[in-house]
């Protein structure tokens, strides 16, 4: 009974020798993060029907916002076509009395007829004009929503904090959210269809009822079953959907990396293709048994429910014979029952499978209503004081931050200054903290502990867009826009409308014009790889096209900033490298703190500044030749770079392995 009747459990994960060769483990959502908002997650029946009245409720509001007009059209044809239904039962009432009841001969009980036919035939063209009128307004309504939900989705994304999205709770809900607009879309199909059914049940309930008192109770008992086999699919549904969401995420993955461009060359050289592909195989079949298991698990629930519901059909039909027989129901008023319960059954039924899919579409418009509420709660907040005009310096006073899901602090206690118009360098080992002290500098994370003042104003009185329009940040990984050259560099500052004239200083200043010179249509060429006509271009290459755009929103402001560089001659040859980085210290100006990031101590002699980070503190700071005297760690690491260049070094020598290699 419990396999039937309790609440629908996550089936027990399987691990493929495929997922615990590559992940280490099963990859299943642990519905952890469902927990602690819904204790109990609440797939049992009766906490769907009471959740599900606030989720049509929302998706109903978005309609009226959308287009009210369109939703009352929608809701005046459906009452219509309900009360057409009921008539048309009582013109079948009729026609059955003048057939079954009626005196007289054969020719005038046809005539008696005609009336009652014309009735039913007036009422079906009556009924499909405001199906029709209906389907048409729904089918304008249905994109609109789909529209405002996917709007609201992308509008809560974008505007939380960036440690939201560093979140790994949050982004999996991020995931899962992105299902609810196509079912809030759904929905309005199924509001429509279940309003349908629910107004055509009730007035042939009603008629119903007055053939006789005892129809009613029966009808409800053929379509019970069926309606509780129907949720109780969808439930497993659900479930498993989001149990092995991340599944199949993974093996798409891995799919995808077997296609992806820059993998191509390990897929081949390393043989990594055809490995790859028997896991994803392998990972594939293991979804395939889930779905399977989905299957017989359905077939069996709508087995049983249909036998119930048959069995409630028989007693029905038994009930009506016993009445007839019994002269408590007369023959005409049977054969408009056995009509009214078979009409009534149906629109029972369709109204059990609209309240299903109902049902859920809700789960998925939920995740995305939760997702909107906790988006909500970690939104950068708007408003706040102006940045002022000039702020002479950026301070950080004794800042520490720590990642959500790590258990030591990223940065500890650490303290500078950016005076404008100078050049500060950060240095430090992989994982010293340098790209965090960037996030904290440039306002997209905000310290936990200590203080970041711009000015003399905490950054957490300011307003934060306004903190965003004064810092230009050129990261490694910055975005490779798939746009033209000229909005690939106008992305810097979208906001100010830009020609290629206006564009050409920036293009000069990045070194970037041979570049543009060389594609097909200059500025206007088209920089994806994935669209005809569009041309890729080397690492180097966009690394000039990156120092363009932040050139570029540099120069459309011109209150105090803070231009962030982090690694920006990764991909650089040394000649363009040497090149960037004299482009880079000239864009201290008396309006800008410049900060460099880089592991190129080349690049960062120059600086009339430099912080050295260890393990998320900062241990050293001063002048080149500061730091170069007190022999700390700075000077060691220059000199180990220097050592490499030293026209007597020749080629350095390996270290000898400390390992014997037995290959
Ligand atoms: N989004 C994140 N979530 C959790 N931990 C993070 C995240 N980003 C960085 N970290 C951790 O914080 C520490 C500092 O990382 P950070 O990226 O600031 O170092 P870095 O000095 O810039 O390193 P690199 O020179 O390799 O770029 C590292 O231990 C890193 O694993």
């Amino acid at each position: 009974m419990k396999r039937f009747f309790g609440p629908v459990k996550m089936a027990e994960p399987r691990v493929s020798d495929a997922e615990q060769e590559l992940f280490g483990g099963p990859l299943r959502y642990d519905m952890g993060w469902s927990h602690h908002e819904h204790a109990g997650l609440d797939l049992t029946m009766m906490s769907a029907l009471r959740s599900m009245p606030a989720l049509v409720g929302a998706t109903l509001r978005m309609a009226w916002s959308a287009d009210r007009r369109a939703l009352l059209a929608v809701a005046v044809s459906e009452i219509g076509q309900g009360i057409a239904a009921a008539v048309g039962l009582l013109a079948i009432n009729a026609v059955m009395h003048a057939l079954l009841a009626g005196t007289g001969s054969a020719a005038q009980r046809l005539h008696a007829l005609l009336p009652g036919l014309l009735a039913a035939a007036a009422i079906g063209v009556v009924n499909s004009a405001l199906s029709a009128w209906s389907t048409s307004r729904a089918g304008r309504l249905e994109p609109m929503v789909e529209r405002i939900a996917t709007t609201q989705y992308l509008a809560a994304a974008v505007g939380v904090e960036l440690e939201a999205i560093d979140d790994p709770d949050f982004r999996r809900l991020v995931d899962v959210a992105q299902y609810g607009p196509a079912s809030a879309r759904r929905m309005i199909g199924a509001c429509v269809a279940a309003l349908n059914g629910l107004i055509s049940l009730i007035t042939t309930a009603g008629v119903l009822a007055v053939l006789h008192p005892v129809l009613l109770p029966l009808l409800i008992l053929i379509a019970a079953p069926r309606g509780w086999g129907a949720m109780r699919v969808a439930q497993e549904r659900y479930v498993s959907v989001m149990s092995w969401i991340e599944h199949v995420r993974a093996s798409r993955l891995i799919g995808n990396l077997l296609t992806e461009r820059s993998a191509a060359q390990e897929v081949r050289l390393h043989a990594v293709g055809t490995f790859l592909l028997s896991r994803y195989q392998r990972m594939a079949e293991s979804a395939e048994a889930e779905q399977e298991r989905l299957a017989s698990s359905k077939a069996l629930t709508e087995w049983v429910a249909s036998a119930l519901s048959g069995l409630a059909m028989a007693a029905t039909y038994g009930a009506m014979f016993w009445l007839i027989m019994t002269g408590h129901m007369s023959l005409a008023i049977a054969g408009t029952a056995v009509i009214a319960v078979r009409t009534g059954s149906a629109s029972l039924g369709a109204l059990v499978m609209n309240i299903n899919q109902l049902h859920e579409e809700s789960l998925y418009v939920r995740d995305h209503g939760r997702f909107l509420a906790q988006a909500a709660q970690r939104i950068i907040p708007e408003g706040g004081d102006p940045v002022p005009e000039q702020i002479k310096e950026i301070v950080l006073d004794r800042v520490t931050y720590r990642y959500p899901d790590r258990d030591t602090a990223a940065l500890d206690q650490v303290s500078l200054t950016l005076p404008m118009g100078s050049v500060t360098a950060v240095v430090g080992e992989n994982g010293s903290g340098k790209s965090t002290l960037m996030k904290l500098l440039s306002g997209l994370l905000l310290p936990q502990d200590g203080a970041l003042r711009w000015g003399d104003a905490d950054i957490t009185v300011l307003d934060r867009s306004q903190v965003f329009e004064r810092v230009s940040l050129l990261t490694q990984d910055f975005q490779r826009w798939p746009v033209t050259a000229a909005m690939n560099i106008r992305l810097g500052r979208p906001a100010h409308a830009a020609t290629s004239q206006d564009l050409q200083p920036s293009v000069d200043y990045a070194g970037a014009g041979p570049v543009i010179a060389k594609l097909p249509d200059g500025l206007r060429s088209l920089l994806a790889r994935m669209f005809r006509g569009a041309i890729e271009l080397s690492g180097g290459e966009w690394q000039k096209v990156g120092l363009a755009r932040t050139h570029w929103r540099s120069s459309t402001s011109q209150a105090d900033s803070v231009l962030i560089v982090d690694e920006p001659t990764s991909a650089l040859d040394p000649e363009a490298e040497i090149e960037a980085f004299d482009r880079i210290r000239r864009l201290a100006a008396p309006n800008r703190a410049v900060v460099l990031v880089t592991h190129r101590m080349s690049g960062v002699r120059h600086a009339d500044r430099i912080y050295v980070l260890n393990h998320g503190r900062l241990t050293e700071h001063g002048t080149h030749d500061e730091l170069m005297t007190a022999q700390g760690r700075y000077a060691a690491m220059f000199d180990a770079q220097a050592a490499q260049y030293a026209p007597n070094a020749g080629i350095p020598k390996p270290a000898a392995p400390t390992v014997a290699d037995p290959a």
